[in-house]
């Protein structure tokens, strides 16, 4: 047999995972849970609302770590970086909530979430439907599938407990097979490009602008990875492209969200945070 990928190995142990948490708690319990939990946020409302105006909807990643780069931030406080993504004009959060490969925690999410109004996406790998009413339990607004995981059986699966429960979904997808799969498998809105590939860690912004003639004009498209500078936003800004998600050039910036409006809203001057000036 070949090496395992990095992909491979994440979702290898996702199964663990999931056996270890519901023999500590079961699916009924988090399903009553997830019926109690605060109300969700519209986060696919939230960027299709600055699509409409011709907006960038910055989807903020809270990310401490990953498996390609290592620690990205050593000063990480969930909720001081969820404020000042809001500030900054973020108009959703993301927060990866894998323990093992991107040093993120459960409370990370419930944290930044409690700290802002802004929508939140459960960051993380998701193979069962355990996971997305976990999600839920947890206060997420949005759940992750991402289409290189998942067949399509079980891509449905997910989405149809997502739907169960009013939770929004952004499918991710990285070439044209991908697309084409998550495009007849799931009617949902948002529709995330991955600039970088999963299995190589590798990443080409030309990802986008290769799938994008090929998305519907009912979707709405997620750049996805490797947007670090005015550059890259401006390219992604002349062919129409209004969804992002952005995590590194925000978490190795002092101010995540000065950085943030640095990168998207040039044109404000509103000053972010503690800033000296
Ligand atoms: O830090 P970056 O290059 O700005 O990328 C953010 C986000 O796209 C990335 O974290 C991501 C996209 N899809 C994922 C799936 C799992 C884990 C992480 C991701």
């Amino acid at each position: 047999m070949s090496v395992p990928t990095v992909l491979e190995n994440i979702l290898a142990r996702k199964v663990e995972e999931v056996r270890e948490r519901s023999a500590v708690v079961s699916l009924a319990e988090l399903e009553r849970e997830a019926r109690s939990a605060d109300a969700p946020r519209g986060f696919a409302n939230a960027l299709l609302e600055q699509a409409k105006h011709k907006q960038p909807g910055v989807i903020a990643e809270i990310k401490k770590a990953s498996p390609s780069k290592g620690v990205l931030r050593e000063n990480f406080v969930p909720a001081a970086i969820a404020k000042s993504y809001a500030d900054g004009g973020a108009s959703c959060l993301s927060v990866l909530t894998d323990v093992d490969f991107f040093q993120g925690a459960d409370r990370y999410l419930q944290e930044a979430r409690s700290a802002c109004s802004l929508p939140v996406i459960r960051k993380d790998f998701m193979i069962d439907p355990y996971q997305i009413v976990e999600a839920r339990a947890l206060g997420a607004d949005c759940v992750l599938l991402i289409v290189s995981a998942l067949a399509d059986a079980q891509m449905a699966e997910l989405a149809a407990a997502a739907k169960q429960f009013n939770l929004d979904v952004l499918v991710e997808v990285h070439d044209g097979d991908e697309l084409e799969r998550a495009l007849k498998t799931l009617d949902t809105p948002l529709v995330g490009i991955n600039n970088r590939n999963l299995h190589t860690f590798e990443v080409s912004l030309e990802t986008t602008l290769d799938l994008l003639p090929r998305i519907p004009r009912d979707r709405m498209v997620v750049t996805e990875s490797g947007i670090m500078n005015r550059a890259d936003v401006e390219l992604m800004e002349i062919s129409e492209v209004y969804g992002f998600l952005v995590g590194e050039a925000f978490m190795r910036a002092e101010n995540p969200g000065a950085e943030l409006q640095r990168l998207f809203f040039p044109e404000r001057r509103i000053v972010v945070g503690n800033d000296p000036d």
